[in-house]
């Protein structure tokens, strides 16, 4: 497994060892012992999530926040993803700064979303399996998110605007200044 950074503060990918065969592929989605001998972090992720997606849905950007705000690690099981993480921690040097990375099943990468970010995604395949893990419970009562057109971060999702799919919780939701400034500075 390789670490590759990102021009975001505590956010980074990783890009599992594949072994490949006659039968396909092998490779380890998580690895705890090295996870931490890679990462340095020593997580216990307590949650697992799966959602299934055609083109064009947009699921974000969100955020826990608080004592409930969640670092997350995601991948794509199967397609392709758009993947797109907001840094809104307001200590960070990186703050309000966005990355974004292509999700699949042909790298297998998976990207390390620390707590303090937003996160989404859009589905660029016919239909992707995402999957991730994190080290928070859900909880709908510390809830927060940033509407995916926000003018402030002018985020590039790929596909024309036309084909989105979007929830109407994540249609309501606010800009990213409004949404920072409900934000403590944790
Ligand atoms: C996120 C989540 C949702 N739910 C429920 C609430 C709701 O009834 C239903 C669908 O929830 P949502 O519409 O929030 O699902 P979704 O839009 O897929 O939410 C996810 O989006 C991506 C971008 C993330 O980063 C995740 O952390 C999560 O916020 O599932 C849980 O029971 N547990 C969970 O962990």
């Amino acid at each position: 497994m390789k670490l590759l950074k990102t021009p975001l503060k505590d956010c980074f990918i990783l890009e599992p060892t594949v072994y490949k065969d006659k039968r396909g592929i092998f490779y380890e989605t998580y690895n705890q012992k090295l996870f931490e001998k890679i990462t340095g972090l020593n997580i216990q992720f307590v949650q697992d999530n799966q959602s299934v997606s055609t083109r064009g849905v947009l699921r974000g950007l969100h955020f826990q926040h608080g004592e409930m705000a969640q670092a997350k690690l995601v991948t794509v099981v199967k397609g392709k993803v758009l993947d797109i993480v907001v840094d809104i921690r307001k200590n960070s040097e990186t703050f309000g700064k966005s990355f974004s990375i292509i999700l699949d099943d042909v790298d297998h990468r998976q990207l390390f979303v620390p707590k303090g970010f937003a996160h989404g995604f859009i589905t660029l395949s016919k239909e992707s399996i995402f999957s991730y893990k994190c080290d928070n419970f859900y909880d709908g009562a510390f809830e927060g998110g940033i509407k995916f057109d926000d003018a402030t971060l002018a985020l590039d999702w790929h596909l024309p605007k036309e084909a989105f799919i979007i929830s109407e919780k994540d249609m309501g939701l606010p800009s990213f200044e409004e949404a920072v400034s409900l934000l403590k500075r944790e």
